[in-house]
């Protein structure tokens, strides 16, 4: 179970958000949809201390800390538990896609070279990039280098995966690819929190979709009450926008 009390993130005078409260529970998909710039990113960057939230309480499994006074030791036990997969890929240019994949269990999990190769490898098979594991991320196209980013948090067997707004800078023809990988995910009941502009996804995948605006969580539900019901003049000014009501 993950549980996010009361966080709050200023940047300077502006305050992003403040008491967001969100429990997920084991298994499940939840969707972040909402305007650009209502601080979508910033709470996935708190959740796992890319960024440091000014308030606030987070629970994953057995680590439990507060923003403001969690140690280096804490900070690392709680990144164990959540994987990130970014929206420009963020793999080491240096590395090939096997090298990648298997740098996180050297480095996170202190596994052996030839351990998190080999696991590497099987996850490369998963993702259907099997015979591209000695290929440089230069030499794969942006849909396989998306992958090969979910491929490294998908090795660590994190509790928790973070997706921020992984398909935005993708070409549209190597976005379906992506959300294909997510999906199958999600029927394997990994746990996941989600930020994305891909309503489609959102409606067809997320067990929970939460309309974040002006600071906090205006709405949640599930794919049918949000789209189908919303109540909020926000959200329903959102839908419209992207097209969808
Ligand atoms: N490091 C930073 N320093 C100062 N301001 C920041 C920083 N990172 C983000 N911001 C600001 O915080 C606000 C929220 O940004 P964030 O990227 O979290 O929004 P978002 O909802 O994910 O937007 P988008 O959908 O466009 O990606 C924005 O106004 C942004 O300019």
């Amino acid at each position: 179970m993950i549980k996010i009390e009361n966080l709050t993130k200023r940047f300077g005078d502006a305050t992003i958000f403040s008491g967001l409260d969100l429990t997920i529970s084991k298994g499940e998909i939840v969707v972040v949809i909402g305007p650009s710039g209502t601080g979508k990113s910033t709470l996935l960057r708190c959740v796992n201390f890319l960024e440091t939230a000014d308030e606030g309480h987070l629970t994953l499994g057995d680590v439990s800390v507060d923003s403001q006074q969690a140690s280096k030791k804490e900070v690392l036990a709680l990144r164990r538990k959540t994987g990130f997969v970014f929206q420009n890929y963020a793999l080491f240019a240096h590395l090939t896609a096997r090298q990648n994949i298997a740098e996180g269990l050297i480095t996170v999990k202190g596994w052996n070279k030839e351990e998190a190769h080999h696991k590497a490898q099987q996850i490369l098979d998963d993702i259907g990039l099997g015979d591209k594991g000695e290929h440089y991320p230069a030499a794969l196209s942006g849909g396989q280098q998306q992958r090969v980013g979910i491929g490294r948090a998908m090795a660590l067997e994190a509790e928790l995966l973070l997706f921020d707004e992984p398909t935005s800078a993708l070409d549209p023809e190597w976005v379906g690819e992506v959300l294909s990988l997510m999906q199958k995910l999600a029927t394997r009941h990994q746990t996941m929190l989600v930020v994305t502009h891909e309503m489609q996804f959102a409606r067809e995948v997320a067990d929970r979709v939460i309309f974040m605006a002006d600071g906090g969580f205006v709405e949640q539900g599930t794919p049918d009450q949000i789209f189908g019901n919303p109540q909020d003049p926000r959200l329903k000014k959102f839908l419209s926008q992207v097209g969808i009501r």
